[in-house]
């Protein structure tokens, strides 16, 4: 990594379409201009002035831990954002090249704040992904991914990096090829072992994988490296038997289990170990018989679980998709301000269709409109009143900063602007988006309700903050949508 001097990110770096998309971030694929090397761009929004890129060595840790308490009154988001940055930073710092971490090549600011991660393209696909696509599954191939995390992670502990957020999601491909490294990435919960951690960070991640000690907030829990050995546990309990790991119910059911190899049983309660002092560490897995592949079976695994493991995976995906989803409540909180704006512009319901219309016929690129677009378009509706308002509108919807806005955003934003109840809102917002871009299933009827009940828990018919606690609890990836909500408009 070069030069900590503030850099635009334009300037080096031509960006691509989009990767993927996390709670307060947006993945792009990108090409660097001087090489045509292409590269992963995360970027992360901020709040406030930019602080705190470069590290001297020396002092390095007081003068960190002082950079965070600073921060301590500012949003979550920030509070994430820079603990990613600390983290990559001293990944860079330690632990950097290695085969199974994500590298971070530079980091680029923006006059906005906004803090672009350079990072190694993985295009090789999620974990489970390629597992379930593979013709052939054994305790072997199962082996040989556990052998590539533990080698991450002990390298990761080494440098007293604890990820904390260790699943399936977070390990991709580097590549294609199927000798291609697994990378361990997405470090925005970790933490380092002796240094402040903002406890915001704790309040998220995944409970599936989490462990005990780390679910037990009480006193005398201390999260550890072998917090991480415990989701590896997790991982591979689901990886030999396609059953999701529940706390407490564990068992080596005789059916799932008769044929696997008693060597990976014995791994398998060793890392769910409740005692974190009696789990193996990483460095220990790394010579274990199963591990380095000696006791692994080759034989294909019992077309039983295969399949399990592919609807497992399939269930994933889809939850994953229908609470990607629900990151539209966030349009919802945006029209709040888009209201304290333009007060309640009613736009009657042809008026939201030819919106539509009009966006699709003046935007050059796709979804996403310029300023100078979407003035166009106001005028094109004889909304004149509003051109003067339109580069607040259009900032309020430039979640990325790159100078265009999503008109599926603003089209939503509008629909729901009349509409006060959230509820109604976000049904809305799912109605006014194009079809193609929903997973299948959330425009099904009672879907939304299915997702409010969830988090309704006591069934009144609102949410109340300790439900809504509690859900991010259970699912993680409802962090998303709280994020979105405090993201800076
Ligand atoms: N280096 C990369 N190469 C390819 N795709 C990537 C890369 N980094 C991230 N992605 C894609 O972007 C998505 C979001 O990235 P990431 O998990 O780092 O974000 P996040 O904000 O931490 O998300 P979350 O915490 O919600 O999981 C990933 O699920 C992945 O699909
Ligand atoms: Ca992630």
């Amino acid at each position: 990594m070069k030069g900590q001097e503030t850099r635009r990110l334009s300037d080096e770096y031509e960006v691509l379409d989009i990767l993927g998309r996390g709670g307060f971030s947006i993945v792009r694929r990108g090409i660097k201009k001087s090489s045509t090397h292409h590269v992963a761009i995360k970027t992360l929004r901020r709040l406030g002035p930019s602080v705190m890129l470069p590290s001297p060595p020396e002092g390095r840790k007081r003068e960190k831990q002082q950079q965070l308490h600073q921060r301590e009154g500012v949003a979550v988001s920030d509070a994430l954002l820079t603990n990613e940055i600390l983290v990559m930073r001293r990944i860079v710092e330690e632990v950097a090249p290695h085969d199974n971490v994500i590298q971070l090549y530079d980091v680029c600011e923006d006059p906005t704040g906004d803090v672009h991660l350079i990072l190694e393209l993985c295009s090789g696909g999620e974990l489970f992904d390629r597992i379930v696509a593979q013709e052939r599954y054994s305790e072997a191939g199962a082996a040989a991914v556990v052998r590539q995390i533990a080698s991450g992670l002990e390298a990761l502990h080494r440098a007293n990096i604890v990820h904390r957020d260790l699943k399936p999601e977070n390990c991709l491909f580097l590549n294609e090829r199927e000798d291609s490294p697994l990378k361990i990435m997405d470090f925005g919960l970790s933490s380092v072992e002796e240094e402040f951690t903002h406890p915001v960070v704790g309040l998220f991640g995944s409970i599936d994988y989490v462990s005990p000690e780390a679910l037990d907030r009480g006193q005398g829990s201390i999260i550890s490296s072998k917090s991480d050995m415990w989701s590896l546990g997790v991982i591979l309990y689901i990886l030999l038997s396609g059953y999701v790991y529940m706390h407490g119910e564990f068992s080596f059911y005789e059916k799932t289990w008769k044929n696997i190899s008693a060597s990976a049983k014995q791994l398998i309660s060793g890392l769910l170990t409740v005692d974190p002092d009696r789990r193996p560490s990483a460095n220990e897995i790394l010579q274990h018989p199963w591990v380095i592949g000696y006791s692994a079976k080759q034989e294909q695994m019992d077309a039983e679980i295969v399949s399990r493991l592919q609807s497992f995976n399939a269930r994933r995906k889809l939850r994953a998709a229908a609470i990607a989803s629900m990151w539209s409540c966030s349009i919802f909180l945006r029209t709040k301000k888009l209201r304290s704006l333009v007060g309640t512009y009613d736009l009657k319901p042809e008026e939201l269709g030819s919106l539509r219309e009009h966006f699709q016929k003046i935007c050059e690129k796709g979804d996403n409109a310029t300023l100078p677009e979407f003035e166009e378009v106001l005028r094109a509706m004889n909304l004149s009143s509003l051109i003067p308002l339109a580069p607040r509108i259009f900032d309020l919807f430039d979640n990325n900063r790159d100078g265009t806005v999503d008109m599926r955003e603003i089209i939503c934003g509008f629909s729901s602007l009349k509409n006060s109840q959230g509820d109604d809102a976000l049904r809305l917002c799912f109605q006014a988006l194009p079809e193609d871009c929903l997973p299948v299933d959330i425009t099904e009827p009672g879907k939304l309700d299915e997702i409010f009940d969830r988090m309704d828990a006591n069934s009144d018919g609102q949410v109340t903050f300790d439900e809504f606690k509690a859900a991010m609890q259970i699912d993680s990836s409802l962090k998303d949508v709280v994020l979105s909500s405090l993201r800076p408009v």
